[in-house]
């Protein structure tokens, strides 16, 4: 590797590498050195070699070009011990055993035609929700948002898993919520053990990381178990349809259209866990920008209200069939998307050969993390960046399904989320019967510029908003 030509990398510690440079929101410190070091950039962080790329060229190359060189994923100590040794999806090896369950993922669990089997339990979630919000109202009441949408995403992923709803179980909305953030803050941790090998465990140890996710595994795993034990008891009731845990205990009973690998109750714990952790925080902290984007321009709050009052007319309620014909609502999610993805840094890819990313070298084994957030604001692709202008999408066929890579809230090539139809079918729904039921406004006192659109930090693959959104409805229908 003598001639190697690696991307550029500002000066390091010795150590830590560049782990300093990350502030407390990690995409938007990489964005800022990404002004000065460029699209392509190599950071050390621990132990770890990764490259950083920040515009849809670079994101191009990997994620197109050489998808097949980049798309495994690291093995980090917090996902090993939560998903059962890598038997999942989201941090399953590339490999016969990560197509296998892709397979299963996109033909069984996430299948347009299963999503479609689900709309029942996100309309009666989404009334549930417009019933609380209808109470609010009589009182003025200001409704906390934020709590409410990730209680909705929870409850409605809840039934689809498990075919029934909090109460009866172990956990009450609060502790999963817990349960759920806890889980992805050690997803997305740095643990010793890695960075440091021989003496790592022992620094894992005395700041109590290795108990937390000692502790959170079990919790998740007695729980999965009892759900699990549940579905095979003989006295269940048979339900209407199958939730994900009946759809995968048939593939476990039958071994059916599985190949390489024999599926087990671990397997299926080990996909509940991705189940979880992708789909309930995605969809709220999609659904509470695009409201708190709306609160701070009250004139794009009543062009979305107009037109789903328009199309849905005295209904009284919005139901999945309607949506497809709310365009400007579908602008208002893609432009929520494009400053506010998510996972702003998708999830991390690892190398798997040699290749070059803008004539750099890139070698085995090195992380991959492309800047969605930082894409979605480049200047030469997006007009005034900064701007929430849904318009823009306008007669412009830029689309999320991965072919444009200016705009990457899902990610894109072998492992593009799979799971793109349901978060957007709940985003939808959810949205479209706030804007058409109530119109919103600030709490007393509050103006649209008191509004605080920063951004949560904490390590996490997800990033949220920073203070809760607060707003009060008035009932329209
Ligand atoms: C607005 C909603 C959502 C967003 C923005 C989102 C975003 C993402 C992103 C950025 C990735 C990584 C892609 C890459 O590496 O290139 C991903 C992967 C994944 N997502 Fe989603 N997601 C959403 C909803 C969901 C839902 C509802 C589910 C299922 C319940 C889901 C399941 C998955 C799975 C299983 C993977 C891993 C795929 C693999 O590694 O092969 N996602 N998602």
């Amino acid at each position: 590797k003598n001639n190697k030509n690696l991307p550029p990398s500002p000066p390091k510690l010795p150590i830590v590498g560049h782990l300093h440079l990350l502030g407390e929101l990690s995409h938007q410190s990489l964005f800022k050195l990404s002004k000065k070091y460029g699209p392509v950039m190599l950071l050390h962080l621990g132990g770890i070699p990764t490259v950083i790329l920040s515009s849809p060229e670079a994101a191009k190359t990997a994620l197109k070009v050489h998808d097949l060189n980049c798309c495994s994923r690291p093995s980090p100590a917090g996902p090993r011990r939560l998903t059962y040794n890598f038997r999942d999806i989201v941090f399953a090896p590339y490999g016969d055993y990560w197509r296998e369950m892709r397979k299963i993922c996109v033909l069984e669990l996430f299948s347009t035609k299963r999503v479609q089997s689900y709309r029942s339990i996100r309309e009666e979630e989404v009334e549930s929700l417009m019933n609380f919000i209808t109470e609010c109202s009589t009182s003025s009441t200001p409704v906390n948002l934020t709590e409410k949408l990730f209680a909705l995403t929870a409850s409605m992923i809840f039934k689809i898993a498990f075919g029934k709803s909090f109460q009866g179980s172990n956990f009450d909305n609060h502790r999963f919520h817990e349960v759920i953030h806890e889980s992805e803050a050690l997803l997305g941790s740095y643990f010793a053990s890695e960075c440091f090998p021989y003496v790592g465990w022992i620094i894992d140890r005395i700041s109590g990381m290795h108990q937390r996710l000692e502790g959170i595994f079990k919790e998740l795993d007695n729980f999965f178990q009892q759900v699990i034990d549940d579905h095979q008891s003989s006295e269940r009731k048979r339900q209407d349809q199958d939730d994900i845990i009946d759809v995968l205990l048939k593939i476990v009973k039958e071994q059916s259209g599985f190949g390489a690998a024999m599926l087990t109750e671990v397997n299926i714990k080990a996909v509940l866990l991705n189940v979880f952790l992708a789909g309930v925080d995605t969809g709220a902290i999609t659904m509470l920008w695009a409201m708190a984007e709306l609160a701070k321009k009250p004139e794009l709050m009543k062009k979305a209200q107009d037109e789903v009052r328009n199309v849905i007319g005295d209904k009284g309620k919005v139901s999945e069939n309607d949506t497809d014909q709310l365009q400007y609502l579908k602008m208002i999610i893609k432009e929520t998307l494009r400053l506010h993805p998510p996972a702003p840094l998708l999830i991390p890819r690892e190398t798997m050969s040699h290749f070059k990313i803008n004539g750099y070298d890139i070698f085995p084994k090195m992380l991959i993390q492309v800047n969605a957030w930082a894409i979605g604001r480049d200047p030469e692709y997006w007009e005034n960046p900064e701007e929430f202008i849904p318009e823009r999408f306008t007669n412009n066929s830029i689309d999320f399904k991965g072919q444009d890579f200016e705009f990457l809230p899902f990610g894109s090539g072998r492992r593009i989320c799979p799971g793109m139809h349901m978060g957007t079918t709940t985003v939808e729904l959810g949205l479209a019967n706030l804007l058409y039921r109530f119109d919103w406004k600030l709490p007393d006192g509050m103006k649209e510029e008191d509004l605080n659109m920063e951004e949560k930090a904490g390590i996490s693959l997800t990033i949220s908003k920073k203070t809760d959104l607060q707003l009060v409805p008035i009932k329209f229908y």
